[in-house]
């Protein structure tokens, strides 16, 4: 055929026709098509039904070429042939078509049944290939008809990728066998015994208008495992997801079960989520289904300050943190409201890269005690005293002589202080020495006002009243190394004990430590932008200073909501659903390093 097309060239040539009566035909040459289907193909990664059958499409155009040059003379068009034959595309296309070409493709589908119904468009049959991935289609059984429908395609699989098979196709027959009045169990065994190329007889489903199935990105708020859910459709497209990971949605048409890829994407076939709506009817169930919990964990009374000595509060908040995880950290991390909640399962997210003139995001800092969060922030603000700064707190401690009010604390009377408690001013608030402090979200947004980074530290439970479209906070979980760089680089560290004294760590403080952090991890983990092991003290704050220079200058992936305008109708609402949904939610933990260190 190739070679017909080159004749007809070098006549057309010889004859000196127009160029376009040239190009004409160059463009209607039926190995320009098969050339163009192949590499659609190669790009699509789709099967190919249209093998081409002429090799060395590349080396024919050479002579071609040759052919071309040696004209004396050549005329516009004779110019304008070489140029086209000659053009990185038209190669690379060539070449493709030669490389294709010499591959063997197999399997030979089967031929076609031979009584074929006269209407073509009242079935049709489908021939796929079984390989070692699952077919990528699920089956329901309409409960009145007891007719087996497809009732879904994996979006990427086998089935998606042929074209050929569509949600409501009714199927008639599986290689062979009727499957009228069968159960979709027993047409899955059959689907499961069938080796090699399977044929389904299908009635296609009647068009209906394509639904727009644009992808939305969302973090999962929970685990997942399909082995474990016993209501999935199919085990085989299920697919697992962990806390914190972040997942594009393919396709949402299904109320119950939705399509999903894992972020980044390694692959194009995509595995069978639950829905958002079907996880929360779940876990309402589940809710009500177990016994209530004997709640032991200590839970501060927001609505009256915490006594000093019934909430183990002393003058260093590290201690007080040591002193809360001792007595409820195990019963905290595994009852709190996260745990049980009927809240989000996915949070849909979008990227958001911050502009110039945006203030900065805010830096949150959170960790297990001791494993160094306020040693790590100390060193950013020592290192960079321009750019990092903490937030003022406010106090109703009176005044200390070279203190002044705005600079170390903004000194306020306790009955402002009560006030502002009661407006939910404060992210964090607690009593020290018989005087309330308290970190107001204002007193963050005044340092980022300024142009500067704000970096807190916090308690993984006040990141629910952190996470907001004003503050945009990015969270750094801090890790605790191995075992063996614990010992090795916690040599000369201090840790206070209940006695308001010193000591070096011992084994089961790195014991304590670890569990803390794991148990953190575990529970919050869906909260954390990123996560540094601090080992050495150098590395781990070079790492944390690039982790915030990407948070502040690259894009990144934050709750849907944070992308909207402030000045916008929706953000106001939105902001103002958020607050209401936070009223009662406030922590009740405090540090303020100033008056520990
Ligand atoms: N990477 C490190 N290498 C060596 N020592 C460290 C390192 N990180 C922290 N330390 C030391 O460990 C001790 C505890 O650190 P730090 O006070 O920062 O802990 P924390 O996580 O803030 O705990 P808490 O909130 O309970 O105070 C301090 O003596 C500190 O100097």
């Amino acid at each position: 055929m190739l070679t017909s097309v080159v004749e007809e060239i070098r006549r057309a040539v010889t004859r000196d026709v127009s160029g376009s009566q040239l190009l004409h035909t160059l463009l209607r040459a039926p190995w320009l098509h098969s050339l163009l289907k192949v590499y659609d193909c190669l790009l699509e990664f789709k099967t190919l039904d249209h093998r081409p059958t002429l090799p060395h499409a590349s080396s024919l155009a050479y002579q071609i070429m040759d052919e071309l040059r040696t004209v004396q003379c050549p005329s516009d068009e004779i110019r304008e042939l070489y140029k086209i034959l000659q053009s990185p595309h038209i190669q690379a296309l060539l070449s493709s078509h030669d490389s294709v070409a010499q591959s063997d493709y197999g399997p030979v589908l089967p031929p076609l049944p031979e009584e074929l119904p006269g209407d073509e468009d009242a079935m049709r049959i489908v021939c796929l290939v079984k390989n070692d991935q699952p077919l990528g289609a699920t089956i329901k059984r309409d409960e009145e008809t007891g007719e087996i429908y497809i009732a879904r395609v994996i979006h990427g699989g086998l089935a998606d990728r042929s074209g050929l098979l569509h949600p409501g196709d009714l199927l008639l027959e599986v290689n062979g066998n009727p499957v009228e009045g069968l159960e979709p169990e027993q047409v899955i065994q059959i689907l499961i015994h069938s080796q090699g190329t399977i044929l389904f007889k299908v009635i296609p489903n009647t068009p209906q208008n394509a639904t727009t199935n644009s992808s939305i990105f969302m973090r999962a708020m929970i685990d997942y495992s399909p082995q474990q859910d016993w209501s999935l459709p199919c085990p085989d497209v299920g697919m697992s997801f962990r806390k914190g990971q972040l997942l594009e949605v393919v396709d949402q048409t299904d109320g119950h079960w939705w399509q999903a890829r894992k972020l980044p994407i390694t692959t194009s076939c995509a595995g069978l989520i639950p829905s958002a709506s079907m996880l929360k009817s779940k876990r309402r169930e589940q809710w009500w289904s177990q016994p209530v919990p004997i709640h032991t964990c200590i839970r501060p009374d927001v609505s009256k300050p915490v006594d000093e000595k019934s909430a183990g509060f002393r003058r260093s908040f590290r201690l007080w943190r040591r002193m809360a995880y001792r007595g409820c950290r195990l019963s905290c991390y595994s009852c709190s409201p996260q745990s049980t909640s009927l809240s989000n399962p996915y949070e849909e997210v979008v990227l958001y890269q911050r502009s110039p003139q945006d203030n900065h995001r805010l830096i949150v800092l959170v960790g297990a005690s001791g494993v160094g969060v306020n040693e790590l922030r100390k060193n950013l603000m020592k290192m960079k005293p321009s750019t990092f700064q903490g937030p003022i707190p406010h106090t109703t401690r009176p005044m200390r002589e070279g203190e002044q009010t705005g600079r170390e604390y903004h000194f306020v009377t306790r009955e402002l202080f009560e006030y502002m408690v009661c407006n939910h001013r404060f992210l964090e608030y607690g009593l020290c020495g018989g005087h309330l402090y308290g970190t107001s979200s204002d007193s963050i947004r005044e340092v980022l006002k300024m142009g500067r980074m704000c970096i807190i530290d916090a308690e993984p439970h006040s990141l629910p009243a952190l996470r907001s479209r004003k503050l945009k906070p990015y969270v750094i979980f801090i890790r605790p190394p191995e075992r063996d760089v614990l010992r090795l680089t916690r040599h000369h560290a201090r840790i206070l004990t209940s006695c308001c004294t010193c000591r070096p760590y011992t084994e089961e403080d790195y014991e304590e430590l670890e569990e803390a952090s794991g148990l953190m991890e575990m529970k919050y983990r869906q909260l954390f932008d990123r996560t540094v092991e601090n080992g050495r003290l150098e590395e781990a704050t070079t790492e944390l200073l690039s982790i915030i220079q990407e948070a502040q200058e690259e894009e990144q992936w934050v709750p849907a909501p944070w992308s909207v305008p402030e000045e916008s109708k929706q953000g106001k609402q939105r902001d103002k659903k958020i607050r209401e949904e936070r009223r009662g939610g406030l922590t009740y933990t405090m540090d303020y390093t100033s008056d520990v260190y």
